[in-house]
């Protein structure tokens, strides 16, 4: 039995998919894998038990990932599951920010008593108009699962669409609308933009990317949507820029302890994904990538291994290795099989960055002490004895 702890709210829909053979526990002690959204782990104490973490969403700023790939622990997340959520939400608030319907909800909240409100309305309505986005330009920082559909939905909208992202991938760059303007140069997206909304994960190079100079690049009056984490943009530089007027709308969904004191900003309380469906397709897919990951031993959607499939085994055992990217590995392992007469059935060796994996299929099930063997490898992290 595989008990996997979950930290957490997982939607049960999402837990559905869970087979038989795995159980919840509510120790994480012991536990062979954690299912988790948001929760902040660097820092904790984890057990040796633990082979995996399924991530249900796509930020990974909360898991210390490097670190746990040389524990041999394979970290998943579920790349595009909520993106469609995050993308109608985003285009709701483009409207709010462009027409005040939240002003106008208000005045008439305001005169639920009076009875002369529905005259009055018609006599204030002038002080809640806005402007139409179709015409406007936008720029959309980050062009993958959650940026691309945004970009596209505000083509539909007649918007003028320009998007920064230096690392486009060719999947993400197939799904734009050939009406989305590429920009190389960050700063240049920004000029003259009445629209601007960040969807890059965080990272060194993307905390603070949308600073003072950024912002006073914009059109005046610009409006600003942060739905991707709380740090691209730096809040000093939008604080001022809210208070001169440079910005004239911020919207985020994170309710720091900055941002729930700003001028004009809107905060939504990290709910750009909370949508049942996103829930529950973020949930399905972490628990698949899971379950395949300590049944079979394949890789998919890691944030710090290689992407790796050979289906179910056909031998007697699969082995996994979960080494450092360095030469040499697959020679010392190989070196060992063969000083053991182990027929290999099948094998396969990805890398990427600085991790790689070694998975293959005996004939025979191999002694303990070829299994130690294995593990004693300098820079080998995790050998895992999977059937
Ligand atoms: N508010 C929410 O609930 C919510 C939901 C989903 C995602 N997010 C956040 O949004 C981020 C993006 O989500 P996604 O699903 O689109 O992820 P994604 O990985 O599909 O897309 C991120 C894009 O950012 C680009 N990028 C990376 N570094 C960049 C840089 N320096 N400059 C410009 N572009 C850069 C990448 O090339 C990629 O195309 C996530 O990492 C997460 O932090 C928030
Ligand atoms: O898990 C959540 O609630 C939000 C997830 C979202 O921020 C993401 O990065 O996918």
């Amino acid at each position: 039995m595989r008990t996997i702890k979950i930290i957490d709210d997982i939607v049960k829909d999402g837990l559905t998919t869970i087979g038989e053979g795995y159980e919840i526990t509510s120790d994480v002690e012991g536990a062979d894998a954690i299912l988790m959204r948001s929760t902040d782990i660097h820092g904790m104490d984890m057990p040796a038990s633990i082979r995996c973490i399924a991530r249900a969403g796509a930020g990974v700023n909360n898991i210390p990932h490097a670190e746990l790939a040389e524990r041999g622990i394979v970290v998943f997340n579920t790349p595009g599951a909520n993106s469609n959520a995050v993308k109608e939400l985003v285009i709701g608030l483009l409207m709010m920010g462009s027409r005040d319907v939240l002003g106008g909800m208000q005045w008439c909240r305001a005169h639920e008593d009076d009875p002369n409100a529905y005259a009055e309305a018609e006599a204030h309505k002038k002080a809640f108009v806005g402007r139409e986005v179709k015409g406007r330009k936008i720029g959309v920082v980050g062009l993958g699962a959650v940026g691309s559909k945004v970009a596209n939905a505000c083509v539909d909208l007649g918007m003028k669409v320009y998007g920064y992202d230096p690392y486009l991938s060719v999947d993400h760059a197939w799904q734009l609308y050939r009406d989305v303007t590429p920009i190389n140069d960050l700063d240049e997206l920004c000029r003259e933009c009445d629209y601007l909304t960040v969807h890059v994960p965080r990272k060194e190079d993307t905390v603070g990317m949308i600073g003072a100079e950024q912002l006073a690049l914009l059109n005046p009056g610009a409006v600003v949507l942060n739905y991707a984490r709380e740090d691209i943009i730096d809040e000093d530089a939008m604080e001022a820029a809210l208070a001169s007027g440079q910005v004239k709308q911020f919207f985020t969904d994170f309710a720091t302890p900055k941002s729930l004191h700003m001028p004009r900003t809107l905060v939504t309380p990290h709910s750009g994904a909370g949508t049942v469906e996103a829930e529950a397709s973020c949930a399905r897919m972490a628990v698949d990538e899971m379950c395949d990951y300590l049944a079979n031993g394949n890789i998919t959607n890691s944030v710090n291994f290689p992407e790796c499939h050979m289906g179910t085994c056909r031998g007697a055992s699969r082995i996994a290795c979960l080494h450092a990217n360095v030469p040499n590995m697959i020679g010392q392992i190989t070196a060992i099989l063969a000083d053991a007469s182990a027929n290999v059935q099948r094998m396969t060796n990805e890398n990427s960055g600085r991790a790689a994996y070694t998975m293959f299929d005996t004939d025979e099930h191999l002694e303990p002490q070829i299994i130690e063997r294995l593990r004693s490898i300098p820079n080998m992290w995790r050998v895992r004895v999977i059937q």
